[in-house]
């Protein structure tokens, strides 16, 4: 059986379990359950508090694990990203009271409170700074204003928590965090059941990104229409009955499909459907 580390609670948890149903592995039906084996894809998952998931896979104990980038980075253990899953976006940032600290070279000899001590002592290592890391659970953007620190080093995802507490961004973001699949960098060639996963997580990647396009067109503006739609491979090209018309069929993003629905029609295409893809192989 494949061990596989899911996000019990937080952010990650939800869309974790959603993606993994999607990609046609059985879930738990009770939050509180820790674990969860399904039979027929051979794969065992165990729910645990996300910062904990790297250093179960770190050390060999499950084989793969789903827990943020910013989590991987800061427990600096032996695991890599095998898949960005496209979910759990935030940034990492410095942040401190407006008209204090703006800009990041400030924080030189200054404290910095936050929950990812790993990643910003990567981050000042890197440009060569020193500051005082002082280390908290979460909340941190209230270390300043207790005089805990003189900068927060935190997740932002709206911005609406710094804001709140009076806080400004300070500089680049420290790193660009989303969900993703991670695996022990010297783990022995995981076999079927992991290129499964693998493939079918990459499936539910796409079917969310594309959808299907079709369309009729003059086999005379084929060419033109085509390069609106040039699909992931080649568009499918079939023969209508009606004399001198085409029938394509391509995928295009969610992102655009309007705007080049609005170019086909523009050209000449017409009976311009779109449907969802509910999961595939490429
Ligand atoms: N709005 C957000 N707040 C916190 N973490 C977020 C957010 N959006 C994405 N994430 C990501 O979720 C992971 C942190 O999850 P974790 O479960 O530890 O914290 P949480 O979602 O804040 O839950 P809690 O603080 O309630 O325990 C990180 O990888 C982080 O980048
Ligand atoms: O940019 P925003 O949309 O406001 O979200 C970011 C905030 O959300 C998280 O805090 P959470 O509520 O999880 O509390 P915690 O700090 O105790 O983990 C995170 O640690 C930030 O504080
Ligand atoms: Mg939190």
């Amino acid at each position: 059986m494949l061990r596989i580390a899911i996000p019990n609670k937080g952010t990650l948890s939800g869309p974790a379990t959603r993606m993994l149903r999607e990609a046609g592995y059985a879930q738990r039906t009770d939050d509180r359950d820790l674990v969860c084996r399904d039979e027929a894809n051979e794969v065992e998952f165990f729910y645990l508090r996300p910062r904990d998931i790297a250093t179960y896979v770190g050390s060999g104990d499950l084989d793969l694990g789903i827990t943020g980038r910013d989590l991987l980075v800061d427990a600096a253990i032996p695991a890599e990203e095998v898949l960005d899953l496209d979910f759990g976006a935030a940034t990492f940032r410095f942040a401190a009271p407006a008209g204090t600290i703006s800009k990041v070279e400030e924080i030189d000899g200054r404290r910095v409170a936050t929950a990812y001590p790993g990643v910003v002592a990567r981050y000042l290592d890197e440009h060569g700074l020193t500051a005082s890391v002082v280390r908290l659970d979460g909340a941190v953007e209230n270390a300043v204003r207790l005089g805990v620190a003189d900068i927060v080093a935190d997740v932002v995802s709206t911005g609406a928590t710094l804001r709140q507490a009076g806080l400004a961004i300070v500089g680049e973001p420290i790193l660009r965090s989303s969900a993703v699949l991670i695996r022990r960098v010297d783990a022995p060639a995981g076999g079927h059941q992991v290129d499964q996963l693998i493939r079918r997580l990459q499936g539910v990647l796409v079917a969310r990104k594309y959808v299907m396009l079709a369309y009729d067109v003059r086999a005379d503006l084929l060419e033109r229409a085509t390069a609106l739609t040039p699909g992931i491979e080649s568009p499918t090209i079939s023969p209508l009955h009606r004399e001198g018309w085409v029938a394509v069929q391509a995928m295009v993003t969610r992102a655009e499909m309007h705007r080049i629905m609005d170019e086909l029609y523009d050209l000449g295409a017409r009976a311009i459907l779109v449907t969802d893809i509910h999961a595939c192989r490429l």
